[in-house]
């Protein structure tokens, strides 16, 4: 391997009161130390049994930079996501007398980094964190932009906080062990950032889907696949960290990146955490493009681009057409719904963001029929 080949670290600034770096790049564990900040002794190492040698890694790494090192393991996925797992890492940090100068770090994916974002949170009402994502959706989204949440019995994400970490380390070589399913996922949340702000992610992805989804193990260090990949990385990034900047408590702008997550958590909470998020959010996003299409404000060229583009990677765009009183139920929970005014991010044309406010149950439930499995095309529903 030629050493000009190799994989050039990036640096994307998030603004706003507590300003940090998302790292981007390869070999970042030396990056660490200086993310934690001054002062840190102890660190807490939060990850699952998945990424156990990975974890162990950098504990060691840590350990050898003079750091009083523990590592925690949660559940997986989901199951990570809850009250009792946030209060076992609350113990852990309890016995091992955690104080306000010592420091969490996650290393896993989104669902991992919202946990641990969490405890962090919480923990003597604020301690440091830093993420490293090890899932593109993590390194794309749930890592950045200080959004922690656990799920409870009513919903997905229903309790959290905003808590910016101190740093971002996203390492490319994590991907390399990712399954193609999960990888896929993330490219949902990719996609979001292309149609709400960044048309140029849904080019590169519309050049050569199949690529992209290839990229698998074989992503080459410096190769031409890696550099692709590193584009829709930052590309990501850049969207979500310019909008967090901004609003970091989801009052205004922010709620652009919950495009298609209305329809999305509620599959999730449906389907019981079995759908990936990022998946759910595919079928949400057409579930929004033929929303504003009904309500007269989204071209049908727009939404026939969500259905290709989604389609082109591998994401579902339909769903079971027999649960739209669960799931409108579920819909009445959003963080985004006022009083009984339920609320969905929209869009007007590409990289037009818009909201629909309080729409016509008719419209709601002419779109559920849009994204219905075995829903005709072309669409016969009138308006
Ligand atoms: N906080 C936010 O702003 C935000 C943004 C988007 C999503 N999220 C949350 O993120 C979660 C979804 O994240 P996700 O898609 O990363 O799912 P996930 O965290 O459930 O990880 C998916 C799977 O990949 C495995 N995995 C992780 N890294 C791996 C690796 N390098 N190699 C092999 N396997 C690996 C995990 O063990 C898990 O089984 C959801 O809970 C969602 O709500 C949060
Ligand atoms: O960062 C945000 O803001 C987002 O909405 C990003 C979403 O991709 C993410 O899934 C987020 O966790 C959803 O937040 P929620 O407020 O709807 O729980
Ligand atoms: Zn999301």
């Amino acid at each position: 391997m030629n050493d000009l080949n190799r994989t050039t670290t990036r640096v994307v600034r998030v603004g706003g009161d507590q300003p940090y770096d998302v790292v981007l790049g390869r070999r970042l564990l030396g990056e660490l130390p200086a993310l934690l900040g001054d002062g840190v002794r102890r660190v807490l190492v939060i990850a699952t049994q998945a990424m156990a040698a990975s974890a162990e890694a950098v504990r060691a790494d840590l350990a050898e930079s003079g750091y009083e090192a523990l590592l925690a393991e949660v559940p997986d996925a989901e199951g990570a996501k809850t009250a009792e797992v946030a209060g076992f890492c609350w113990q852990v940090l309890g016995q091992a007398n955690f104080t306000r100068s010592d420091a969490i770090v996650s290393l896993g994916g989104g669902a991992t980094t919202d946990l641990a974002g969490f405890v962090a949170s919480t923990w003597l009402r604020g301690i440091t964190v830093v993420h490293i994502p090890t899932t593109l959706l993590g390194m794309v989204d749930a890592a950045v932009g200080g959004k922690t949440a656990i799920n409870t019995a009513e919903g997905k994400n229903l309790v959290g906080t905003f808590y910016p970490p101190a740093g971002v380390l996203c390492d490319l070589a994590a991907l390399e062990s990712l399954p193609t399913f999960d990888f896929v996922a993330g490219l949902g949340e990719v996609i979001k950032c292309g149609f709400i702000a960044d048309p140029r992610i849904l080019e590169l992805i519309e050049a050569d889907p199949a690529g992209i989804v290839a990229r698998g193990g074989k992503l080459a260090e410096g190769g031409t696949s890696e550099d692709v990949l590193l584009e829709l990385i930052e590309r990501s990034v850049r969207v979500k960290a310019a909008v967090v900047g901004e609003d970091l408590t989801d009052h205004g702008a922010r709620e652009i990146l919950n495009y298609g997550h209305t329809f999305a958590h509620a599959i999730e909470q449906v389907e019981r955490y079995s759908w990936r998020h990022g998946a759910a959010v595919s079928v949400g996003m057409v579930f929004a493009a033929e929303l504003a299409r009904l309500a007269g404000r989204l071209a049908d060229d727009v939404v026939d681009r969500h259905r290709a583009i989604l389609t082109s990677v591998g994401l579902p765009v339909s769903y079971r057409g027999d649960r739209w009183d669960k799931l409108l139920g579920v819909m009445r929970r959003d963080k985004k719904t006022r009083g009984d005014l339920l609320r969905f991010v929209v869009l007007e044309a590409v990289a037009k963001p818009a909201r629909l406010e309080g729409p016509d149950p008719v419209l709601l439930a002419a779109a559920y029929a849009e994204i219905s499995e075995g829903a005709p095309t072309p669409r016969t529903i009138p308006l």
